[in-house]
């Protein structure tokens, strides 16, 4: 089976790309290879992605697969977006969302609309010059306060109208249905005829 290293540090975006990888691959995690995290200089979700996995091509010698995401919140004029992991001064999932809710205090829910946006590059190895590039969105908008303990980061905050239900309220076999995530994976699939 073809081996492929998952660039990300984030344990809950790793938890959801090995399901949604279904066992295609034998996946290596960065984390044999490096403790050390790119700096995401990038100023879009795809030069971040490439640029995480292009450094994890570099450490293990092996194809890799990165993922950079984010929250784009239409009130805000799509932040955080690609800053949505350094948003607060912590940059912990807690002080974000904290972040977020006073940001967004007063607004009402009409105005609260946000996306999830997630792009996944492929990389065979380092000098790859022609990346695998998948993007998918999910639509929602941000609840007034968090709701629900499942998954990671916004979900706590992100309202997906069709389950009537917080992101964080969702199984994550459901949420692994719906999500950016897994729009992106299902097109990352069809590219490589999996
Ligand atoms: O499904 C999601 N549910 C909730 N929150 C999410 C999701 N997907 C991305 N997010 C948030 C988390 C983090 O604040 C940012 C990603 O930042 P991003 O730089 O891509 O990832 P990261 O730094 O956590 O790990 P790494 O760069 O090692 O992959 O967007
Ligand atoms: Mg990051």
């Amino acid at each position: 089976m073809k081996e492929l290293v998952l660039a990300s540090h984030n344990t809950g975006k790793l938890r959801e790309l090995q399901s949604l990888l279904d066992g295609r691959f034998h996946i290596r995690s960065i984390s044999e290879f490096t403790q050390t995290e790119p700096e995401e200089t990038g100023l879009s979700f795809i030069e971040n992605a490439i640029l995480k996995a292009r450094h994890a091509c570099v450490v293990s010698g092996l194809p890799a697969l990165a993922d950079d995401s984010g929250l784009a919140v239409d009130y805000l004029g799509g932040a955080p977006g690609i800053y949505s992991a350094r948003y607060s001064d912590s940059g912990g999932d807690a002080g974000n969302n904290r972040k977020l809710l006073a940001e967004l205090q007063g607004v009402p829910d009409a105005q609260r609309g946000a996306q999830f946006i997630c792009v996944l590059a492929l990389l065979q190895h380092a000098d790859d010059p022609l990346p695998i590039i998948c993007e998918g969105r999910w639509h929602g908008r941000i609840l007034h306060a968090t709701q629900g303990e499942n998954g990671f980061g916004y979900d706590p905050l992100f309202y997906v109208p069709e389950q009537h239900c917080s992101s964080a309220e969702l199984e994550s076999s459901l949420k692994n249905q719906l999500s950016h995530r897994a729009k992106a994976m299902h097109i990352l699939k069809q590219k490589l005829v999996l």
